[in-house]
Order: C-alpha cells, then structure tokens, then sequence
C-alpha cells in the first residue's frame, strides 16, 4: 500500500473567545491517498471547514487554535511549519476552493492576472509569454469557451460556475496534489453544479490529484466521492468507502442522515433536535441527546471508540452499539406492527421481544389457553 498524501491524527482545533473554549474540532483522524476523493459531510457548525482550513492554516488565528494533532502532508508535519514554509505549500502543492467563487477573485484584477500570479509566485523562471499560454490552456481545460478572450475579463464579468470554472483552473495552475474543495457547488443551481463536479472528476483523473470535498450533501458524496469521513459536533462518527457508509451506514446519525436525503426514508424529514453547545460538549457520544437509540453508555466518558464494522479494514464508527456488550442489530429500526415501546426494545434481544410480542398479543385476545 502507499503512503496516504494526508493524514490528519488526532487533530484538535478550538477557539478561545469570550463565552469559553469553542471545541470546533475535538480529536479528528483521516486520511486521503493519491489520487483520490475523500469527502468531508455533516450538518453546519460540525467542523467540516475548520478541519479543511486548519490543514495550511488559513484559519484566523488566534482566536483559532491547534491545540493538539499532527498534519501529515508528503511526509511533512504541516502543524510544525513556519508562515513562510506554508506560503511554499499554498496555492501550490494545496489549493483550496471555497463555496462562494467571488471570494477567491480579486474584482480590480483580469482572472488571467491572478491565475498567471500563482505561477508567478512558485514557478518564478517561467517567461512571461509562457505564462500567458498557460492560462489560456487551463482556461481552455476547464470548459471556459474562448478562453484566449476571456482571459482579459475581469471577475464580474463571468457567472458563479465560470468564476469556479477559473478558480479551478488556479488550483491547477502549479499542478497541485491536493485540492480542497469547501462546498464548491452550493451556491450554484443544480445544473451547473453538476458541471463542476463533472470537472472535478474530469481533472482529477488527468492531473491525478486528490480532492478533500466538504459538503453536508450526502448526495453529492455519493457522486464524487472514493470516502467519506461523518462529522458531527467536533468529532468523527463515522467513515469507511461510499459503499460502505452510504450503502450499509452504521452510526445513527449516519443513518438519519440519509433518511433525510431527499426520496430516501418515509418523508422529506429532518433529524429531531439541535447541535449540542460547541462550548460545553455533552459526555460521551455527541450525538447522543438526538439518537432514539442511546443508553447510558452513551452519556458517560468521551466519544466511543471507533470500531471496525463487520470485520471492515476501512469502515468504521464511534458508537457503542458496535463494541463488547451491545447487539448492533437492535439499531435497526422498529418493524411496523411492533407495538413494543423504544425502553423495552433497548432492554431485550430480539428473541426475546419476539416471545414478549406473542405474550402481549395472547394477554389481550387469546382464548385458546
Ligand atoms: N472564528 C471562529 N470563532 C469562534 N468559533 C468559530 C469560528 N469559526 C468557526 N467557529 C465554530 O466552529 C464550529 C465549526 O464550524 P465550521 O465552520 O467548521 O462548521 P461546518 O461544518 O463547516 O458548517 P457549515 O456546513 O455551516 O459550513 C462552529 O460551532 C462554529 O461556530
Ligand atoms: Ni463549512
């Protein structure tokens, strides 16, 4: 097996402000190998962004801090390296694309200008007239009709998916290895979002980079992602390959996630309850004031371990359904004309709510006795 390209362990983001420690993201591990997707999802305020940003340190800090973890990036401890060492890693060898494409773009400066200064800055012996044929060529590759005209346009003068059309193409400018991707396609309408995903794909495969892709659209992971890392308050609660998390989903919030994807589940619905307090995280499992099926194991210690699920080398969660003690075939839900209540099936094996069904149905019509 190779190395991954980045791996995240045991990262620790917080930020201090007046009302306390905001826990952002509390002991966060995954990793991302050559030339893959790895999508990050989870309802907002989880950590998703401040995980991505906190890998070259584009967060505001302070009041940000990395209090704990090691970024492991090409062999290099990104955590151990200095602003002029990151500047190097910046735009070069990582870029990053973010949810609202005018925030990348200078307005003042033509989109040539400010993809040829990415080459300017780390590929400083290029000539000029190099630099100019560059440009239109990732233009060009990233579907930007006329790119030898439209070179000389200034941001507004491109819609939201050709200005992430032209961010792209920075991001390719330096051949970068990894492309974080934070919501790319959000604030697009839906066919245009399905283009620059349809581009990520398209060069990823040629330049074969990887993609961190932030989303908290498990539809759009389904699509373009290789794996997936299940955020939720701060922690991990799950990961494996798509298959394996969205086919066969193992955390309880995994699974009200995708009950929620639109067409999927009895209705259009949305998971019961709020995020708990960023400042004063809950014991135990995060998830646990929302999961209909948490026990007192759930409420005690810090997250649960993450344990491997059905013998999985990649896929695994945090809950402990899946650990010594616990049956993780009484997640599944209810059957329809069970008329046992959620604390008697949290107290029984299903052999034993089978003969309680039997005794409840003999109690009330049963005349054979
Ligand atoms: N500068 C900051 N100061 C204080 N708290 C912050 C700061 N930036 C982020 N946070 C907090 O960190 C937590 C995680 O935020 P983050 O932006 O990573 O969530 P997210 O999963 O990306 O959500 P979304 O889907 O809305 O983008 C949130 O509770 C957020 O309020
Ligand atoms: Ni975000």
């Amino acid at each position: 097996m190779t190395d991954p390209l980045l791996s995240v362990e045991d990262l620790k983001t917080h930020f201090h402000t007046d009302d306390g420690t905001v826990y952002a993201v509390d002991s966060v591990s995954f990793d991302v190998n050559p030339g893959e997707t790895v999508a990050i999802v989870g309802e907002s305020g989880s950590g998703k962004t401040v995980t991505s940003e906190s890998i070259t340190k584009i967060l505001d800090m302070p009041p940000g801090e990395i209090v704990e973890g090691t970024i492991t990036f090409d062999g290099m401890d990104l955590t151990e390296m200095s602003e002029k060492q990151l500047q190097d890693i910046r735009g070069n060898r990582i870029s990053h694309i973010f949810q609202n494409p005018q925030n990348g773009l200078n307005p003042v400066y033509k989109v040539g200008r400010q993809i040829g200064e990415t080459l300017r800055i780390h590929r400083d012996d290029l000539p000029k007239a190099e630099i100019r044929d560059r440009v239109i060529d990732l233009l060009d590759r990233t579907g930007i009709p006329e790119a030898s005209s439209r070179v000389d346009d200034y941001p507004h003068e491109f819609s939201g998916g050709m200005k992430q059309r032209v961010l792209i193409a920075m991001a390719l400018a330096c051949d970068s290895d990894l492309l974080i991707a934070d919501e790319p396609t959000t604030a697009l309408d839906v066919t245009i979002q399905a283009q620059i995903l349809q581009l990520l794909e398209d060069v990823q495969a040629e330049y074969n980079m990887s993609i961190l892709f932030v989303t908290h659209d498990l539809g759009v992971v389904s699509e373009i992602a290789d794996r997936v890392v299940v955020m939720y308050a701060g922690k991990v609660m799950e990961k494996g390959s798509v298959e394996e998390v969205i086919h066969n989903p193992a955390h309880p919030y995994t699974k009200a996630l995708i009950e929620c994807l639109p067409g999927r589940g009895s209705s259009m619905k949305r998971i019961d309850g709020a995020l708990p307090s960023v400042t004063e995280p809950p014991e135990g499992c995060r998830f646990n004031s929302r999961c209909e099926h948490a026990v007192s194991d759930c409420s005690m210690g810090d997250q649960p371990q993450m344990h491997a699920i059905d013998g999985s080398q990649t896929h695994r969660a945090s809950c402990v359904y899946y650990g010594p003690g616990y049956d993780a075939a009484d997640l599944e839900p209810p059957t329809e004309n069970s008329s046992t209540s959620q604390s008697e099936r949290r107290s029984n094996s299903q052999s034993e709510r089978r003969s309680e069904t039997q005794r409840d149905t003999r109690a009330d019509g049963g005349h054979d006795a």
